[in-house]
């Protein structure tokens, strides 16, 4: 893989929507990239076009990440390609049924992919960071990991992991120079509407995918941890994340709250 750098960028769901534009952003930043996702062809008309523009080396990587002998094969390039620096964990899926609707199978779908797959390949390859003492992985969540009232209730609790995992990571890493981002995008116009049974065109408008990813490597360039392209001020996050601070040394008691204690008429 000839390149302009020796930084290479492996990014999940590249094919489409937010990772192919995360793709098109890093080769223009100078970055070789690795694509993967299942529509090959569709990963060659955008290394094509990016090496005609860029000039950076393109690898794909065809992998069903649901899949766990593919998922595999993923994990082994992060684990064994010094060359990548960055981690995207960018591939993911929607469902617009309501729990209920929702087939014990399609739940363990959107779980592996969004869950499982975002999980290991941040395993995988988390330990040769920590070795080199650099890496960043930029893990997409979801605005809905906020909003449990949304709906969305599978979906968004996936989204929620994605976050928790990601300030988990920031603690545990960051000390060892390993930047973690979680991505909460508000809705996007890309393709996980209709593949995911929405009408877009029937939605409320969205941002454009060119916005929202330049927003989140605004954010990426900061080195924020939790980055929420559509909030535009950031005191009400830091305000939320500060309450929940407070909370800390009261939920680790020897004695339940009295609040929660049974008062009986005779000690009354
Ligand atoms: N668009 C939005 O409104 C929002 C999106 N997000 C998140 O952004 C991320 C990107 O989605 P977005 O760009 O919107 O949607 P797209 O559907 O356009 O892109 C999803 C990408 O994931 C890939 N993918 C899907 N299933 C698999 C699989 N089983 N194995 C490997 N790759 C897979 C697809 O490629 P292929 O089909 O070729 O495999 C595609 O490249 C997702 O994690 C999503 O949850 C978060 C908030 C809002
Ligand atoms: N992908 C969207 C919903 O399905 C979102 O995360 O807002």
């Amino acid at each position: 893989m000839d390149s302009l750098t020796n930084q290479t960028v492996l990014i999940t769901g590249a094919s489409s929507g937010i990772g192919a534009v995360y793709a098109d952003r890093f080769a223009k930043r100078g970055y070789n990239l690795v694509l993967v996702a299942r529509d090959r062809t569709r990963m060659e008309a955008l290394a094509n076009r990016v090496r005609q523009e860029t000039g950076v080396a393109v690898d794909i990587l065809q992998a069903d990440l649901t899949e766990m002998g593919e998922l595999a094969q993923v994990e082994e390039r992060l684990r064994t390609d010094t060359r990548i620096s960055v981690l995207i964990n960018n591939a993911g899926a929607s469902v617009a049924s309501s729990f209920v609707q929702q087939s014990p199978d399609e739940i363990a779908k959107i779980i592996s992919l969004n869950i499982t797959a975002l999980t290991r390949l941040s395993s995988a390859v988390a330990p040769r960071f920590v070795e080199a003492g650099d890496g960043a992985i930029i893990n997409i969540s979801s605005a809905v990991a906020l909003v449990p009232e949304f709906g969305l209730t599978i979906y968004g609790a996936t989204k929620a992991f994605v976050l928790f995992l990601s300030q988990g990571l920031h603690s545990e890493l960051g000390p060892k120079g390993i930047y973690v981002q979680a991505v909460l995008p508000a809705s996007t116009r890309t393709e996980i509407w209709e593949r995911s049974g929405w009408d877009l065109n029937a939605l409320p408008p969205v941002m454009e995918v060119d916005d929202l990813v330049d927003a989140a490597l605004v954010g990426f360039d900061r080195r924020e941890t939790v980055t929420i392209p559509s909030l535009p001020d950031a005191e009400q996050w830091n305000t939320f994340d500060a309450a929940r601070q407070v909370m800390l040394p009261n939920l680790n008691q020897v004695h339940p709250a009295n609040r929660y204690r049974l008062v009986t008429s005779i000690q009354e």
